[in-house]
């Protein structure tokens, strides 16, 4: 997988020399091997930001349950939150209902809150660099930037400025990084993908971009090459205690007609390098989840190691063409079922069904 966030870094900050190791390490990738074991350790991302702009209120809207704490305090949040989200893929819901599947069941990322970094955290101010740490263990980054005007709720730097903000956190990172530690693991954290989330006030979800400081951010992202997804973290949590039927009067009110949070776990699920392949059946529709590149024993071996140990071939059909024909049975009479051998590289969105030996 490309890890190229340096790349993501850097052109706000200008610390050229980075640039070389980004391209030393660019072979290193975690999903190398094909052990599926690591799959399932691998897909974390991590909420990050300055205090208090809204993290852990992002993650309990995101994660279902979630009871991160969530409070208008600096450093409110100390260990970091954990939580699994389903990633929302109508793809499911059209399968599952032509297999008249029993249930369906979601692809799943991690979500991991942490607590809020300031300038010198990488020198042990604020909470210190032990929360730099808990960076290293995710895959991806979200950045939270407060995009919201409040002048009940603290800015640590006591006002708001994105700009700044991100300059902070990535010049953090960088230093963070600089540590022999962190070269010798090879686990650079401005190497990891990042998308900036700009967390704006509910008068500005309908229309983000009328606020100067998400027009900013969008800026900043796009010299960055990264992704921007504007989101009120605010209104998300808020809709999450709603019962469902009330949602979408609350988001009518607020000129908008659904929660950002779909795109944003969609965005992050893309960010991680993730791919959905999907097994279909009356017992059940379940959405795989996979690194791109992964051939057909690997991307068995998701669903258990003998499936890949014992490999023989596995049948194959586009989601289109299973779609079109309405059954597995009809694509094989179409003649769009194809059998694949352990060479054939798994693509996104097909059906399949193995068979294997052991
Ligand atoms: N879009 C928004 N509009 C208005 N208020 C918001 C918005 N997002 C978050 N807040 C408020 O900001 C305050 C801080 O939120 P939160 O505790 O989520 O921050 P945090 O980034 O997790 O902080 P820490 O780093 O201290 O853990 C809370 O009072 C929350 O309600
Ligand atoms: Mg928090």
């Amino acid at each position: 997988m490309a890890r190229m966030a340096c790349h993501h870094l850097l052109p706000a900050l200008s610390v050229p020399s980075s640039r070389h190791y980004a391209g030393a390490f660019h072979f290193q990738s975690r999903f190398s091997s094909s052990s599926a074991s690591k799959i399932s350790m691998s897909l974390k991302a991590g909420i990050v930001g300055l205090p208090n702009v809204g993290k852990s209120t992002l993650f309990n809207a995101v994660v279902e349950n979630g009871k991160a704490q969530a409070a208008n305090f600096p450093f409110c949040t100390i260990e970091p939150n954990v939580g699994i989200v389903a990633v929302p893929d109508q793809r499911l819901t059209v399968l599952s209902h032509l297999s008249k599947s029993q249930r369906s069941v979601p692809a799943s990322i991690e979500f991991v809150d942490i607590a809020g970094l300031v300038k010198g955290a990488s020198q042990g101010e604020g909470l210190g660099n032990k929360f730099l740490s808990h960076i290293r263990e995710v895959d991806s980054i979200l950045q939270v930037v407060r995009c919201f005007e409040d002048n009940d709720i603290v800015h640590v730097n006591g006002k708001i400025d994105p700009r700044s903000d991100i300059e902070v956190i990535n010049l953090e990172l960088i230093f963070s990084d600089l540590e022999q530690e962190a070269l010798k693991h090879l686990c650079l954290l401005t190497m990891k993908p990042l998308i900036y989330v700009a967390n704006v006030a509910e008068s500005d979800l309908a229309e983000p971009r009328n606020n100067p400081h998400v027009r900013e951010v969008m800026t900043l992202a796009s010299d960055l090459q990264s992704e921007l997804v504007a989101i009120s973290a605010q209104v998300e949590s808020e809709l999450s205690e709603l019962p469902p039927e009330e949602r979408s009067e609350f988001l009518g009110s607020l000129g908008v007609s659904e929660s950002g949070l779909g795109n944003l776990i969609r965005a992050t699920y893309r960010l991680l390098g993730l791919r959905t392949y999907f097994t279909s059946g009356e017992k059940e529709t379940k959405a795989w989840t996979i690194q791109a590149g992964m051939t057909a024993p690997q991307a068995a071996g998701v669903i258990h190691s003998d499936f890949e140990r014992g490999f023989i071939r596995a049948e194959t059909v586009s989601y289109d063409d299973f779609v079109a024909a309405g059954s597995l049975a009809a694509a094989r009479e179409r003649g769009v079922l194809r059998s694949e051998g352990k060479d054939y590289i798994v693509q996104e969105g097909d059906v399949m069904l193995f068979r294997f030996n052991v």
